[in-house]
């Protein structure tokens, strides 16, 4: 409850708000008799009021602007909304959707949430942080704008995004939504369309570059450390330009990671390994073809490589079995212009520039797609790999939906229902020679939810590889033969928290295990994280 507010300052406090479920006694106490109608109401009747109205929006854009209007009413019903219909709401206020009101951010703007530091902000970013109200802030979602999704640089309109991750944060990973903070670092933007829009919000100036850039986020950075220390910061849906290197320069000194990156690959490695429960192969014997070769791609490459190397193989050897394809061909030795970051991804042999003509000549067991362009897998392209693969395992990671790769029904009709797919975005069941097959969502939501709480819970200092290889392997854990009997390799979006909370008890005990936590281990590491979650209940208010 927000202090001591009474009367309608109480209900028009949206995280003090209960509306219509204040009871009779609270509402003589708190003075809100007359101001509310007299039905007493359960928060049930409440959201099923609100799945009821999300029904009668128009279109899910108009269901996303209604509930972002909901929060502004009462965060506690919007978020007991969200955790009671998971599955249902996911798509509203994440991907697809969110990829959608990113597009639209400065039409459909009723509100501002979050922090905003811009380019305008140097000297004075400090100030800006101790102005956020709320607290105290443990997690921080942050975005540049430049990369968001697969839509490419959304300037500030970017914002939607660490919002709707943040609200995966608190629905899924238990974390308070009031100690959740996104911001917005507003460096400009590229996109000229963008610029001249009436309604865009952000600076109308192009992205700062190079020790402009630098400096920004430095002061960002510290300032971070500073007004909120032992925060979680997870680097959102910034471009390769800046991606890596940020990782690279920060995760050693504070308890930061890329969700993009190493996000991406935990649940890539999982993907992989619960697609081999289906088809029996091992690890080690796949070969695998990314198209793609930024963020996602390396990130899971990465992952699956050290994977490899694990059960046996040589660096060597599990180079020979990843490939990656980008806008210039097949990632080998000696390409010109080879950005640090792909070079150890480079194999030394001749260049292939066609996904076709790859898939014809590597054969690859595993087809990624982490490209952002919408349609890459054509019916050629899953043809010629059914050619060669008995159960061809296929990812569409880009978002949001109209950016995959290829469809769930294409993924399936295009191998004779033989393929193991999963997609980014949501895809719905596919009915094909009277079997129906169950996509899973190859999403990050599956990881960074979980991620967090265990840094939080076992006040991590810093974000190691070993914590996103424990949650790999405990996301992989949680996938049930019932899923994977129809075809999903991912356990359902109605889990995600159940998914969450093992998740965060792996990176937890990795925490504690490696000497990077500062809060003590419970005896029960399970139990004290599960009672640690936020859940939005009702408690009687302290009339
Ligand atoms: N499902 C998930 O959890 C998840 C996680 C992260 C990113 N993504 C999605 O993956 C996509 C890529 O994200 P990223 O961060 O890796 O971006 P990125 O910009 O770092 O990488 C994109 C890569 O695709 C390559 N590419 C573009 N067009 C291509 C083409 N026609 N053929 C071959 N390669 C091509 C580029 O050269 C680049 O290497 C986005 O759509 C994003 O939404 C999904
Ligand atoms: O936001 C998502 O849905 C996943 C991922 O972080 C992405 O950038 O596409
Ligand atoms: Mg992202």
């Amino acid at each position: 409850m927000s202090g001591s507010l009474t009367g309608a300052a109480l209900l028009r406090d949206a995280t003090a708000n209960r509306g219509t479920a204040f009871s009779e006694a609270e509402r003589d106490a708190l003075g809100l008799r007359g101001l509310l109608p007299p039905a007493v109401e359960t928060p049930e009747r409440q959201v099923a009021r609100v799945i009821d109205n999300l029904k009668r929006q128009a279109s899910d854009l108009d269901r996303y602007c209604w509930l972002m209007a909901l929060r502004e009413r009462s965060e506690l019903l919007f978020q007991r909304a969200l955790l009671d219909h998971l599955a249902e709401l996911l798509p509203l206020v994440y991907t697809p959707t969110v990829g959608q009101a990113c597009q639209q951010f400065g039409r459909i703007f009723q509100a501002p949430r979050g922090l905003y530091v811009t380019a305008r902000d140097r000297g004075r970013v400090r100030e800006l942080l101790r102005r956020w109200p709320a607290g105290p802030v443990r997690a921080i979602v942050v975005t540049d704008g430049s990369r968001i999704l697969g839509l490419g640089d959304l300037g500030a309109n970017g914002m939607g995004i660490p919002i709707g991750k943040l609200d995966l944060y608190s629905a899924c990973g238990g974390i308070a939504p009031g100690s959740c903070l996104p911001v917005m670092l507003d460096v400009g933007t590229d996109n000229a369309t963008l610029r001249d829009d009436p309604f865009y919000l952000g600076l109308r100036q192009p992205r700062l570059q190079d020790d402009d850039y630098d400096a920004l986020l430095e002061e960002f950075v510290s300032a971070v450390q500073e007004c909120f220390p032992g925060v979680l910061l997870q680097f959102e849906d910034f471009s390769n330009r800046h991606a890596f290197a940020l990782l690279a320069r920060y995760r050693e000194r504070l308890c930061c990671f890329n969700d993009d990156i190493q996000g991406t690959g935990a649940m890539g490695l999982a993907a992989v390994n619960s697609a081999l429960r289906i088809t029996g192969g091992k690890l080690t014997g796949q070969r695998l073809l990314f198209v793609g070769a930024g963020e996602a791609a390396l990130g899971i490459a990465t992952m699956v490589k050290a994977a490899m190397v694990a059960q046996g193989l040589s660096l060597e050897q599990a180079r020979e079995r990843c490939w990656l394809l980008d806008t210039q061909g097949l990632l080998v030795a000696g390409r010109p212009g080879l950005p640090a970051h792909k070079q150890p991804h480079a194999q030394p042999r001749a260049p292939l520039a066609d996904l076709e003509q790859a898939i014809s000549v590597l054969q690859p067991t595993v087809l990624i797609g982490a490209s952002g362009m919408g349609q890459l897998f054509s019916q050629p392209v899953l043809h010629a790999l059914a050619r060669h693969c008995e159960r061809p395992v296929v990812f569409a990671l880009s978002n949001p939906t109209a950016k995959a790769e290829c469809s769930a029904q294409q993924a399936y009709e295009w191998t004779e229902g033989r393929a193991i797919f999963a997609a980014g975005s949501p895809f719905a069941p596919v009915e094909l020679a009277g079997r129906t097959l169950v996509p899973g969502q190859a999403n990050n939501a599956y990881i960074f939810p979980g991620v967090g709480l265990g840094l939080l819970a076992s006040g991590a200092t810093r974000v190691s590889d070993a914590m996103f290889f424990a949650a790999a392997a405990a996301l992989a854990a949680q996938v049930k033969d019932a899923d994977l009997a129809s075809g999903r390799i991912f356990p359902g979006q109605d889990r995600l928290r159940e998914v969450a909370l093992a998740v965060a008890v792996a990176v937890a005990t990795t925490a504690w295990r490696d000497g990077l936590a500062t809060q003590p281990r419970p005896d029960d590491p399970e139990l004290a994280i599960l009672a640690s979650m936020y859940r939005p209940g009702y408690p009687a208010c302290a009339a």
